[in-house]
């Protein structure tokens, strides 16, 4: 398949996901969420980690994570949270057609998870300032690599693979975590919900594979 076809079956796929996860039920939301949520808590690789990196939920379309970001703060983990940093410097680009990347910020305590207010294009609540992971535009970055990332997505496979909302964030992290600190993240971990569980999602060549991908109270994980 040519890349322009991929990425067309791709914008198909996100479609086809969208117009299913409309049928959905606040509650069913919920209740998949807890279970994702318990699953992703008995993992060794969350329990071992210190360093974790999540995502704030969309209302309606993705697995909610307030209250798993919540159990990590009563943890003890150090919670961040990603920022999208639209590219001033055209050096940083890692693609011709990049405009953005992703930049996670320490949390310091729930309150302040609490506290984030809509921002940019999408009204993602994000932070915006704070201690940073692979932040390239600020000098003297001292902070270490990433325990566990956790993934949304628009749609995972039983095989690991995920696609997200088409800017490529993700994929590019994880190569510029690998370009800073050596390795990727030491676990990735995707979640979704059962209606974003597909047979096969159209590849590009910079797609990562996951370590772990739950989806409502199921695992995926490459000792299976
Ligand atoms: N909760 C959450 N936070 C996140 C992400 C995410 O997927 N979910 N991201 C993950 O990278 C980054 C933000 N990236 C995003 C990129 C595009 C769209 C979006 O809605 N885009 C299209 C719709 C595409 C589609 O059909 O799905 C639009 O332009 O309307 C949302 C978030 C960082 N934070
Ligand atoms: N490393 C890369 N090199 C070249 N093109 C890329 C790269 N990463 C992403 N792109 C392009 O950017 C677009 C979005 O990529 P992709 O579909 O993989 O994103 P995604 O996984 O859905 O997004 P996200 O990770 O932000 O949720 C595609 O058109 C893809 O070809």
């Amino acid at each position: 398949m040519s890349t322009q076809t991929i990425k067309q079956a791709k914008t198909q796929l996100r479609r086809k996901i969208a117009s299913k996860l409309t049928s959905l039920t606040q509650k069913e939301l919920e209740r998949q969420s807890n279970n994702v949520y318990v699953k992703l808590i008995q993992t060794p690789n969350f329990q071992t980690a210190k360093k974790v990196a999540l995502y704030m939920s969309m209302p309606t379309s993705e697995v909610q994570t307030l209250q798993f970001i919540k159990v990590c703060f009563e943890m003890g983990k150090q919670v961040y949270l990603p920022h999208c940093h639209r590219i001033k410097d055209a050096s940083l680009k890692r693609y011709d057609a990049q405009r953005a990347m992703l930049i996670f910020y320490e949390m310091p305590d729930f309150q302040s998870v609490l506290d984030l207010k809509p921002q940019g294009q999408y009204q993602l609540l994000e932070p915006t300032s704070g201690n940073s992971l692979l932040e390239p535009e600020k000098s003297g970055n001292t902070s270490e690599k990433l325990d566990l990332l956790v993934l949304p997505g628009v749609a995972f496979t039983s095989d690991r693979y995920r696609m997200g909302h088409g800017a490529g964030f993700y994929d590019d992290f994880i190569q510029r975590h690998v370009s800073t600190f050596g390795e990727k993240p030491h676990s990735m971990i995707g979640v979704g919900l059962k209606e974003q569980l597909v047979d096969v999602i159209p590849l590009e060549s910079h797609d990562e594979r996951l370590d772990a991908v739950i989806v409502d109270d199921m695992i995926f994980d490459d000792k299976l």
